[in-house]
């Protein structure tokens, strides 16, 4: 019903949305769905405490109107100026309607003769020029609206594109949904059009109870509340209300499982098993026993169930003027006039509509306000963490060597973690500048968490991680970063061409030009053949933006298809060749700036082991002047290098040593080395060719 929804909606504009603890709940079952349906009474609202939400609300539309403002002040004014124009035409508009019809009527009974052509003139006149200028006013106001508000997506979305590129990674995962820039422009409009639908409803109902007034005395209120009665008693529905519909018909349950097995996941082994005749016999009792239970969705059965009376009264209200006008008419004809009764019946419609455009405002107005809401919230979120303000290296500190490394009682969880055991549990370990250090240890036993942790994408919980000496929080995070070069095990690739994705890894603008460096990270990271299979070479883009879409009833069509396609070619590499160009921006880095950490998270696991051999091989050679540390589960080659082997398992260190006194303890690291030691000792020639790598 109209009436309840407005009144409700406007209740939860007001207090917000009820607590479920003070609503009240209904079940019952409707064809093969149970309905559990949210009531609320007014009571159940929370109490005006809620008033925040109104304070806020202003606070918002009125940041809203500066932002818009901002962005182009005569736009600004426009918009507003035409829609108070539309409301007030709309009301004119009515009002210019009815002088006319008069007219017109009182031109009929006069004859050509009569006095009443002159009015007609000017009524006519007037009508005319009020349709032309609201006319041109829409037609302004169109093309003004598209200009300003892609002004405003524009300008709305960089805004959030720089919001969310610095936001930290804990305050971006935490955020569930990106928040739309058209929710600004949009919830004004719905203010703009709630103002206007407010001034048209008042004069429609002025107009409509003056002019059956005119007719009948004091009837006019009656008249009007009587025609409005079908919103009053309008059809059931379940649209705008809080409710949850589940499937409990058995043998519904049981049909849509027997259609799963026509899809094509299951359809070899449909056939393979020779179930198609018991199937079939299945389906046709599911069939029997259905019969005539309807599966049509809730919500549409809902309203089939409105009472008859509800349905007689919500077909007969409407015509209850005319019906009234006939008994006038019957009883006491000169009281009434065909121009009256066109007028009221014209003003009747434009009042049912104005209250269904007020139900719908006050239906999307408080979600627009939460849209808008989360879309602030998003432009406004700051990082949680906070910078330091000593530069890395320090001034003084000797940059020729690698960073030292301290991790003392760190423990740490993800905030978007849903078990209660830490990554990280009281870690402690230290690396010397320039040390070649191997993270080895199980699946989930914290070793991607220390290199994040280094590049500071978390603080830790609890403990000091000390970079040359002093804590991590301390130093200015783009400075540290910029002394770190990472290579993770995520090989996505950007959506720009391979040059700039490679010398992305290069903080340097120039770098995109520097076709040398470009040509050696490409070779060190084994990509180079790879860049040559492309026609288009090192300027090939491999995973282009989608640029286009067939529309829905082209689908079928193949040669629509066909060209569809041809936009989008998305040239696929393999995950191996991937990792490998992932790579070069990694050395594009240790080329480009005075890295002093390199860390290398398992970026091989798709790499053949002669392509592993050889990009740790080279990574290895850049280490110079560099702590360099490897997360890698095949680890033979590396861990005899290495100066410092930290085993890792369930959050916490097991084991630090080199390779061999891990050996001599023969514990956690030394049963991991064994285990894939022995994966080497049956003799075939791969093995021997792979043995004699590592
Ligand atoms: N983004 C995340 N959010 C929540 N939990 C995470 C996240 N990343 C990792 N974890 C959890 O933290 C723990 C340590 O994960 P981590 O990735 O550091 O392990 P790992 O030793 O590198 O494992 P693997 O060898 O499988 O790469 C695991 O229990 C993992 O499920």
């Amino acid at each position: 019903m109209i009436w309840q929804d407005i009144v409700q909606n406007l209740a939860h504009l007001v207090y917000g949305q009820p607590t479920s603890a003070k609503r009240k709940y209904s079940k019952f079952n409707l064809g093969v769905w149970r309905v559990v349906l949210a009531h609320e009474s007014f009571f159940s609202f929370p109490g005006i405490k809620y008033h925040q939400d109104i304070m806020n609300t202003i606070r918002l539309l009125r940041r809203a109107c500066g932002d818009l403002y901002a962005i182009s002040p005569p736009m600004f004014l426009f918009m507003i100026l035409a829609h108070f124009w539309y409301a007030v035409e709309d009301a004119m508009s009515l009002y210019f309607s009815s002088q006319l019809l008069f007219h017109i009527e009182r031109r009929i009974m006069e004859g050509p003769d009569g006095q009443s052509g002159n009015h007609l003139l000017w009524a006519t006149a007037t009508r005319v020029l009020c349709s032309v200028l609201t006319s041109m006013m829409k037609w302004a106001s169109e093309k003004t609206a598209a200009t300003y508000k892609t002004r405003i997506n524009y300008h709305m979305e960089g805004r959030l594109f720089a919001a969310e590129l610095s936001q930290d990674l804990s305050v971006s995962m935490s955020t569930s949904s990106r928040g739309d820039p058209d929710t600004v422009v949009q919830c004004l409009e719905h203010v703009l059009m709630f103002a206007g639908n407010v001034i048209s409803l008042l004069f429609q109902l002025r107009l409509v109870i003056h002019v059956v007034d005119t007719s009948v005395r004091h009837a006019g209120l009656t008249l009007v509340l009587l025609s409005m009665l079908p919103m009053f008693t309008g059809s059931r529905h379940l649209y705008g209300k809080a409710y949850v519909v589940q499937a409990i018909n058995q043998s519904y349950l049981r049909k849509l499982a027997l259609l799963k097995f026509v899809g094509d996941r299951l359809k070899p082994q449909v056939i393979g098993a020779g179930i198609k005749n018991y199937l079939l016999e299945e389906y046709r009792t599911v069939q029997h026993n259905l019969r005539d239970i309807p599966d049509m969705s809730a919500e549409g059965l809902y309203v089939s169930r409105s009472p008859l009376l509800f349905r007689v009264l919500h077909q007969l209200c409407p015509q209850a003027v005319m019906l009234y006008a006939a008994l006038v008419a019957l009883f006491n004809p000169s009281k009434i006039s065909l121009a009256k009764l066109a007028i009221i019946e014209q003003t009747n419609a434009s009042l049912r509509h104005s209250f269904a455009a007020l139900s719908l405002w006050t239906h999307e107005f408080p979600q627009d306000v939460t849209r808008m809401g989360q879309f602030y919230m998003q432009l406004d979120a700051k990082p949680e963490m906070k910078d330091g303000d000593t530069s890395y290296p320090r001034p003084g500190y000797d940059e020729s060597i690698g960073m030292s490394i301290e991790f003392r009682n760190v423990s740490f969880n993800y905030p978007s973690t849903k078990t209660d055991r830490s990554a990280l549990s009281d870690v402690c370990f230290t690396i010397q500048p320039g040390n070649l250090v191997v993270i080895v240890g199980s699946n989930g036993g914290g070793k991607t968490t220390i290199i994040k942790l280094l590049s500071r994408f978390y603080d830790v919980d609890a403990g000091t991680i000390f970079i040359d000496g002093i804590p991590i929080q301390e130093y200015r995070m783009d400075d540290l970063r910029k002394g770190i070069a990472m290579l993770t095990q995520e090989h996505d690739l950007f959506p720009v061409s391979i040059r700039e994705d490679v010398a992305l890894g290069s903080p340097d603008k120039s770098a995109i030009r520097d076709t040398e460096k470009l040509a050696e990270s490409l070779r060190l990271s084994g990509a180079e053949h790879i860049v040559n299979n492309f026609s288009d070479g090192i300027n090939t883009i491999l995973e282009p933006v989608s640029n286009g879409y067939v529309s829905f009833d082209g689908n079928e069509d193949e040669k629509l298809q066909a060209i569809y396609k041809s936009f989008a070619k998305s040239t696929s590499v393999s995950g191996g060749e991937r990792q490998r160009l992932v790579a070069a921006r990694t050395f594009m880095r240790l080329m480009s700036t005075p890295v002093k950490l390199a860390t290398i998270d398992e970026p091989s696991s798709a790499l053949d082991p002669a392509g592993e051999f050889k990009l740790f091989s080279h990574l290895r050679e850049a280490r110079k002047g560099r702590t360099m540390i490897f997360v890698t589960h095949r680890f033979g080659h590396l861990t005899k290098h290495a100066d410092l082997i930290i085993c890792v398992k369930d959050g916490k260190v097991v084991e630090t040593g080199t390779h061999l006194e891990l050996l001599s303890v023969d514990g956690e690291y030394a049963h991991l080395y064994n285990v894939q030691a022995q994966a080497f000792s049956s003799v075939t020639v791969f093995d021997s060719f792979t043995t004699s790598l590592y």
